[in-house]
């Protein structure tokens, strides 16, 4: 199938890859027709990340890049960003909203990596391996099975029962873990899992607690002092979430009295941009603690999925407007037209809007072939497939219409 035609030149078009993106993601980029593309290996921030995005149409970050209100409001030719990772904490999706800037995730595509290494990180804990590791590369032998325990028929916690913390049961309980969770949604319990109804009872029961919530302002400090004060029985910690979800000073607290008997960690709430940065801990040379620099997510399975995942819904949104999966803009899924010419209103959620739309294209004497609405609180987007030829006129006017926030022709 041959690449469609969009009003912008897709060559003219520059594409931003921060956070060494994988290739599969330039690879499609390049296959659609986009050759203005600029890859950067970390993140950038501040006159180096303005400096970037002064004419960029479609940004990729990954988890690093903070995208802040103030950040999209100077790129002005942003259209798409897709955050190349699952959290999207790290941009302003209300900013973006208001904006009109799409942004896309990979909701599923290093699932499964995370999973595996939070059952691999189990395993390394509760047979102390992090002490016996260190000693072995130091020349001692250390052969004691004292505190080494089998996982079978221990009892794993999750908290954040979703697309991680859900694989993560499952793949516990082929190893013989029993599995509880607590989430604040209701969620189909797998296998034999049980949920239970709140933090404490979850902390109390288990061995071994794993966290895979979001990245909100709700998650934030969950694991603080009084929560970790829970633990009172050498249970294991693992945070593959994010790094501000667990107080780190009351985490190794808990550590040093042995009420937390180990802990992997994944994630810290200061995290270098980028390899030359050096990363400090304070659970740094814990006994029984496993730090790794944020690589749930990084294998090259995992990376090379996200890259065509979401290049491809971005690549979709520019060429079709499609928006399915946006955590930004309303979504809408739109079928493909022919003969006709497509173009986008985006404007803010205000009464009145669309009623104008439609009256200025009446007055143009334009067929409308198809229109499509879908609404957030604060957002409309509006896509219409209008007869031939008459698009240069029509967008004009519609970009006239107050409370637009941007309107184009894609092809
Ligand atoms: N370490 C890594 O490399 C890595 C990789 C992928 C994802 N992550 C992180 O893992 C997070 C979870 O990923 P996911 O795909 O499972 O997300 P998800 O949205 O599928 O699941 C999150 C779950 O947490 C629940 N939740 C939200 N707030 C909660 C709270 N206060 N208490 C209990 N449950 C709560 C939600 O209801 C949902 O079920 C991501 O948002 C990301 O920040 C980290
Ligand atoms: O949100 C995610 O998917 C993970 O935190 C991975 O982030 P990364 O792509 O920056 O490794």
């Amino acid at each position: 199938m041959s690449p469609l035609k969009t009003s912008f030149p897709k060559h003219k078009m520059k594409v931003v890859l921060l956070e060494s993106i994988s290739q599969s993601a330039v690879e499609s980029f390049k296959k659609a027709g986009y050759t203005q593309i600029e890859q950067h290996s970390g993140a950038l921030s501040g006159e180096e990340l303005d400096e970037v995005l002064k004419d960029a149409k479609i940004l990729g970050v990954r988890s690093k890049t903070q995208l802040t209100e103030e950040v999209i409001q100077k790129a002005k030719k942003l259209v798409a960003v897709g955050c190349f990772c699952i959290g999207t904490n790290q941009v302003d999706l209300e900013a973006a909203n208001k904006a009109g800037v799409c942004v896309f995730n990979a909701p599923f595509s290093n699932t499964r990596s995370v999973a595996e290494l939070v059952i691999a990180s189990a395993i390394m804990l509760i047979r102390r391996i992090p002490d016996k590791d260190k000693a072995a590369h130091a020349g001692e032998w250390d052969k004691s099975s004292e505190n080494a325990h089998e996982i079978r028929g221990k009892r794993l916690g999750v908290v954040g029962y979703g697309h991680i913390g859900s694989q993560v049961s499952i793949l516990a309980e082929s190893i013989g873990l029993k599995v509880s969770y607590y989430d604040v949604e209701n969620k189909l319990p797998l296998g034999n899992a049980e949920a239970v109804g709140d933090l404490k009872t979850l902390i109390e029961e288990s061995d071994i607690l794993t966290l895979h919530v979001p990245g909100t302002q709700e998650t934030k400090n969950l694991f603080n002092a009084e929560v970790l004060s829970w633990f009172t029985k050498g249970q294991l910690l693992i945070n593959m979430s994010r790094g501000d979800v667990v107080d780190i000073q009351a985490l190794k607290k808990a550590l040093d009295e042995e009420r937390i008997g180990g802990a992997a960690l994944d994630v810290f709430p200061e995290e270098p941009k980028n390899k030359a940065e050096k990363f400090t801990s304070p659970l740094q040379n814990v006994p029984n603690v496993i730090l790794t620099p944020h690589i749930g997510g990084s294998t090259e399975e995992a990376q090379w999925n996200i890259g065509v995942d979401v290049s491809g819904k971005l690549i979709k949104y520019i060429e079709s407007g499609a928006s399915l999966g946006s955590h930004s803009i309303p979504e809408l899924s739109l079928p493909k037209m022919e003969d006709t010419h497509r173009i986008l209103h985006i404007h803010k959620n205000v009464s009145g809007v669309l009623s104008e739309i439609n009256s200025k294209i009446s007055k143009l004497n334009v067929n409308i072939l198809g229109q499509y609405l879908s609404t957030n609180f604060e957002v409309g987007y509006v896509v219409l497939d209008i007869s031939k030829n008459d698009s240069l006129d029509t967008l004009k006017e519609l970009k006239k219409i107050d409370h637009t926030i941007s309107a184009r022709i894609l092809y």
